[in-house]
């Protein structure tokens, strides 16, 4: 199957150093990768730069679209969870459809509808999105991006802040985005949900990728240990696997 986002050399400096260093990547329709990395690894910068939102050197398949076109085909949840106006949640959903200029009413309202539903907002839509919890707040910016309705959807830390359920809920609404033959890059501090909803994980470290695969191959107790400095207990279960970080080490 052709990759739906390619990779190849990907590099961004800041000042004289590389924060993401020639990062290969090839992405298909249907996979939803878990972005891992300890703090400052550069997954946020390696997401902003898929993006074009920053500037950086090598080869993106994404960068050759045009902006609009490259809104139509990615979409972002941003590590912020940032809304500036007190318009209702709703429409700040409802900004989500800006990409598709040529859309109709039905198909925009369709849209919004289907996101607002994933995301369970039906009972906050009506309130001004400045005055939502937290949570709450990501769970519009997160049903702005599904509202894009683009095939790759980028998402930074998009269960951060939320409750269990409400993580639960998001990573099963990613993972049906990709059931669905659509794909997402989500980076995650969680390893146990990246373990058990990813269907692969993508382990960055000093901007480097250092592990690309499987779940239970990437999240190997050596690399718990040196990329983490982790002992973790991991239970490869049948029904999804069990996590628990239990100390620090080599730090
Ligand atoms: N504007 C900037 N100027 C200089 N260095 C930066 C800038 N933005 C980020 N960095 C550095 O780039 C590195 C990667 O940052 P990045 O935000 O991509 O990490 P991350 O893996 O997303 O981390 P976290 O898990 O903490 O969100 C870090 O060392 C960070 O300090």
């Amino acid at each position: 199957m052709s990759p739906v986002l390619q990779l190849s050399s990907l590099s961004v400096r800041r000042g004289e150093c590389p924060v993401v260093d020639r990062a290969d990547l090839s992405v298909a329709a249907g996979e939803f990768v878990g972005l891992l990395g300890p703090n400052g690894a550069g997954k946020t910068t390696l997401m902003r730069a898929i993006l074009g939102l920053l500037p950086s050197s090598g080869e993106n398949s994404l960068r050759a679209l045009r902006p609009e076109a490259r809104a139509r085909h990615a979409a972002f949840l941003p590590q912020e969870r940032e809304i500036a106006w007190p318009m209702p949640a709703e429409d700040v959903v409802a900004l989500g459809r800006m990409p598709h200029p040529a859309a109709t009413p039905a198909q925009n309202r369709a849209a919004i509808e289907r996101a607002i539903a994933e995301m369970g907002l039906e009972g906050l839509r009506h309130r001004p999105a400045t005055e939502l919890s937290g949570g709450e707040k990501a769970r519009v910016l997160i049903a702005r991006a599904l509202a894009q309705e683009a095939p790759v959807l980028l998402a930074d830390e998009p269960t951060a802040g939320l409750d269990p359920a409400a993580q639960i809920s998001v990573m099963e609404v990613f993972a049906a985005h990709a059931r669905a033959g659509g794909t997402v890059i989500a980076s995650l501090h969680d390893l146990g949900l990246a373990a058990r909803h990813c269907t692969r994980l993508v382990l960055m470290a000093r901007g480097r990728i250092v592990a690309d695969g499987a779940p239970r191959d990437v999240l190997s107790p050596e690399n718990l240990a040196e990329v983490f400095h982790l002992r973790a207990h991991v239970d490869w279960r049948d029904e999804g696997p069990i996590f628990q970080p239990l100390s620090v080490i080599g730090r």
